[in-house]
């Protein structure tokens, strides 16, 4: 008898039932007699884990439903419920209006439970921990205080001219260094020498795994929380070593960089920095709360490593393919600034053309394409639908800023759209209020990124052109596809 209990298939068997039971549980425990947004209807016990589950662009998956069921569309799979909201008015009135009942973050037993990666105030819920990480980030990183990077950002630019002479072949790393060396002398105050640092690579990494983890539904775990208690020897749990590396990783990002600024600032020899501001305010090392400021500091400092190598590659590629482009905001560089100049951040505002070539680039590919998702952290009635405590919100970034109702011929890249009588048109939908996420949750690194991005983007136009391989013959054949670190070409 015990031994036909304990049977692999009668297990299997009594475990999807137990799923089936608490699906059937929770599905009736709605806020009220509404019924939730409209989706499609889910299977028999696993119900929409088809649609949520890993694709490999699931924005275009959401984007087709939403042509069926609306701007907003509900899957639910094993007690996850997920709402996705594909147009600015949905994402205006949830995520930026009720935006106190919608700034939490789900749970993720992979990214979360297994890669700890909800040591950093992005991933983590909306609680006293979040808000006090976050204002610590905010007070060095907020419109009034980034312009005291530009010094660090200009000096970075200058080296990166001088590098991409040198190598122009080599253009990726050396962008790659422009946007590393700036982050960690305006953080850490340290000086990055080798384009192979091993602070880099950590970074890098640390944000891979965030990349491939943050998506909801890209574990199995994700939708079957028990999952964790399997043992590692069972086959089948490579996701186990996955998490393992990625925490280790991640951990390492996080305290080496901070103890190498620390022996900068005992020996003299780091300038003033990110680090430096945030030490001279912490609690003396007497003090039992010192450990866990400390902590939250090296916490907020890791988050720099996000960067904006994505959009500065994906622009390369847009210069490439659109010489027309290249030469106009060219032309409009020579004008303002003098032909061969590097701009300075005080010519900004007469570079109309550049302000909406950078507007376009961010709409046409959205870096995060699905922004980060959002979880309701009380149960909420809205226009006649019921949405529960702990649903998912996600944003189809990609789809809002590709809909025709706000551009016309969306796949088309064309910063003239941005521009009214030789301003820029400010009845167009603005793609930063997109791109860069929602309601208080909204990037907190927007206006170092959009700095650092001007920064590089005038730099090359101004000294260089860009222009697509040839074959023997002369004629292009550029290739090119994107991953999570933009166009590759
Ligand atoms: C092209 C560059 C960038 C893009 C497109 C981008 C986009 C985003 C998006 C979509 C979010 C999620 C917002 C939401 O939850 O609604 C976010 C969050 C965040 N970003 Fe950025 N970001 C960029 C660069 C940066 C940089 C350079 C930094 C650091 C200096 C940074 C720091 C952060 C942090 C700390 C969060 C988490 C905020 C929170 O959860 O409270 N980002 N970013």
């Amino acid at each position: 008898m015990s031994n036909t209990l304990l049977h692999p298939v009668t297990i299997f068997g009594l475990s999807l039932l137990v799923l089936y039971l608490l699906k059937r549980f929770w599905s009736k425990r709605k806020v009220s007699n509404l019924p939730y947004p409209p989706g499609p209807k889910g299977h028999l016990i696993i119900g929409n884990l088809f649609d949520i589950g890993k694709r490999e662009t699931p924005w275009i998956h959401y984007s087709n439903l939403s042509k069926e069921y609306g701007d907003m569309v509900f899957l639910e799979s094993f007690g996850t419920k997920l709402l996705i909201l594909s147009s600015v008015e949905r994402v205006t009135d949830l995520l930026d209006k009720r935006s106190s009942n919608y700034s939490g973050r789900h749970y993720l037993p992979m990214l979360c439970g297994e890669m700890k990666y909800d040591e950093f105030f992005s991933n983590m819920t909306y609680s006293p921990e979040w808000r006090k990480q976050r204002r610590m980030f905010h007070q060095h990183f907020n419109a009034t205080v980034v312009s005291r990077y530009h010094p660090i950002i200009s000096s970075g630019v200058s080296r990166y001219v001088e590098d991409i002479t040198a190598s122009p072949q080599r253009f990726r790393r050396h962008i790659q260094y422009y946007f590393n060396r700036l982050i960690f002398r305006s953080f850490y105050g340290v000086e990055i020498l080798e384009e192979d640092d091993p602070y880099i690579k950590q970074g890098a990494e640390t944000m891979e795994g965030f990349i491939v983890a943050g998506i909801p539904g890209s574990f199995m775990v994700d939708m079957i929380p028990a999952l964790t208690y399997v043992p590692k020897w069972l086959p089948g749990t490579g996701w186990k070593d996955f998490a393992e590396y990625y925490r280790k990783k991640s951990r390492q990002a996080r305290d080496e960089p901070y103890d190498h600024a620390l022996k900068s600032m005992r020996e003299g020899t780091c300038e003033p920095s990110v680090a430096s501001r945030v030490v001279e305010t912490l609690p003396p090392t007497s003090d039992p709360a010192r450990d866990e400021e400390e902590k939250a500091a090296r916490d907020v400092l890791t988050l720099g490593y996000i960067g904006s190598l994505a959009a500065a590659m994906t622009f390369v590629l847009l210069m490439a393919l659109h010489p027309e482009v290249q030469k106009r905001a060219q032309a409009e560089l020579d004008e303002v600034v003098g032909f061969g100049q590097i701009p300075t951040f005080e010519d900004q505002p007469k570079l109309v053309y550049i302000d909406a070539l950078l507007r376009e680039l961010f709409r046409w590919h959205s870096e995060v394409p699905l922004g980060l998702p959002h979880t309701a952290t009380s149960d909420d009635i809205y226009d006649g639908y019921s949405i529960p405590k702990d649903t998912i919100v996600v944003a189809n970034v990609w789809q809002i800023l590709r809909n025709p109702a706000h551009y016309d011929n969306p796949n088309e890249f064309n910063p003239g759209r941005h521009i009214k009588d030789g301003q820029i048109n400010k009845d167009i939908l603005d793609p930063y209020t997109v791109a860069f996420g929602f309601g208080r949750r909204i990037c907190p690194g927007r206006h170092l990124s959009l700095d650092t991005l001007f920064a590089i983007v005038t730099a090359t136009l101004a000294m260089f052109d860009i222009s697509p391989p040839k074959d023997d013959a002369g004629n292009s054949n550029m290739k090119y596809s994107f991953n999570s670190e933009g166009a590759v070409l």
